[in-house]
């Protein structure tokens, strides 16, 4: 039997997917894919071979994630995947009582369900790819990891929402998310992570952590992925006051609201167009004013964010970009490292433009690095670690 472990991570609008074999310990990657725009008229799957080499790239049109996840599964055979040993999910939000990485019970998937209102974008996608792949390999384990695990190490201070009591009971507190990508951050620099680092993870959801040797101790989204700084569709945190104003004014209810806040706003509220950073960058470059605010918006809020974090660490040893903006986004980068001079950094502007590994420049008293973050190799580890028990 194959030793093979397929990951399954959903994210808002794109699925990438991983099938992992162990070699000498180490998970090793056989087949690597992702499905982008899903829900949109177009999108696009590309899938690579272990050696990085594309094997299938394909425009496609998914109206939903499991329609996403079939056709990844038929790319996945026809280019001569084994079938897996075990699934491994990202689950992004399992609400209060699901906080721990583990295997996909009965009883597990009845506490994931009920936990529906707390995240309600991103569960009932979750449980829609967990029922469609138990469907499609019948008898196969499966196990959910969640991006909240990470955070578990959050004091009090930071995971507290300044809410009654009688709220904060019902768990309403801050979460924090994109706890996979961080943990492959603090993989690839171990042993050497610096003492006080703050990684910003910026894709199509982003948020930044602050770590103290390490460990989580805080970060920018709060009790749901919809908070912190603003994002490519999504607000970040808003004064309640706009809610609660649009709500009496508008006479928006709820699901109005939700859909503003988490598909309408962020850099497509404000450009009036796209939500895609590449786009928006080279619109401001030439001169296009709502695409200038947008940027301007995005790189002010994770500059803001950054500088608090220093505070909380007492200072910055270390800053890490990761995430599609991250990785790939020499204009952000240089934008955010601009306002931060007073924390001691200086970018090397060759290095950002060629988006190397370092880029901050010799003599900076903060290393700024750009790493690719790792959900997939992640999810892999902790699927076969939870299947051996
Ligand atoms: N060269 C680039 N310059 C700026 N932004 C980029 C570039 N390449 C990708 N991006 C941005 O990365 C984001 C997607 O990041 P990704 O981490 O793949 O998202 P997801 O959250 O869906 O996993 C998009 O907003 C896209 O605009
Ligand atoms: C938590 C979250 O926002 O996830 P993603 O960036 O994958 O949408
Ligand atoms: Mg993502």
């Amino acid at each position: 039997m194959s030793d093979a472990v397929l990951v399954i991570n959903s994210g808002s609008s794109s699925l990438k997917f991983g099938l992992y074999a162990e070699h000498a310990g180490q998970e090793t990657v056989r087949f690597k894919g992702s499905t982008s725009h899903i829900g949109a008229e177009q999108g696009r799957l590309v899938l690579k071979d272990g050696e990085g080499r594309q094997v299938r790239a394909v425009d496609v049109r998914h109206p939903s994630q499991e329609d996403a996840f079939r056709e990844a599964v038929r790319h996945l055979e026809e280019a001569g995947a084994e079938q897996p040993r075990a699934i491994g999910h990202r689950v992004v939000h399992g609400g209060p009582r699901l906080r721990q990485h583990q295997a996909l019970t009965p009883e597990v998937l009845k506490t994931l369900e009920d936990a529906t209102h707390f995240a309600p974008l991103h569960i009932p996608a979750a449980l829609t790819l967990i029922r469609a792949a138990a469907r499609r390999f019948p008898g196969v384990p499966q196990f959910a990891c969640f991006d909240t695990a990470f955070h578990a190490t959050l004091p009090p201070v930071a995971s507290t929402l300044p809410l009654p009591l009688s709220v904060r009971q019902q768990g309403v507190q801050r979460y924090g998310f994109h706890g996979l990508s961080y943990e492959s951050i603090v993989a690839r620099l171990a042993p050497g992570v610096p003492a006080r680092t703050v990684v910003a993870h910026l894709g199509s959801g982003a948020s930044l952590v602050a770590l103290d040797h390490g460990r989580s101790v805080d970060t920018s989204m709060g009790f749901t992925p919809t908070g912190g700084i603003p994002m490519g569709t999504r607000t970040g945190d808003l004064d309640p006051g706009v809610l609660l104003y649009l709500m009496r004014v508008g006479g928006m209810d709820a699901a109005a609201l939700e859909a503003m806040v988490n598909h309408d706003a962020g850099l497509r509220g404000l450009s009036e167009g796209t939500s895609d950073m590449q786009a928006l960058t080279r619109d401001a470059a030439a001169g296009h004013a709502p695409a200038a605010l947008a940027v301007d918006v995005f790189t002010r809020g994770l500059a803001k964010t950054v500088g608090a974090y220093a505070a909380v660490l007492g200072g910055l040893d270390l800053l890490v970009f990761t995430g599609g903006i991250g990785e790939n986004s020499a204009t952000v980068r240089q934008r955010v490292c601009a306002t931060l001079g007073h924390l001691g950094i200086t970018l090397d502007a060759r290095r950002n433009d060629a988006s190397a590994e370092v880029i901050s420049a010799e003599g900076s008293a903060c290393l700024v690095r750009v790493l690719p973050s790792d959900e997939e190799g992640q999810l892999a580890r902790h699927t076969r670690r939870l299947l051996r028990g």
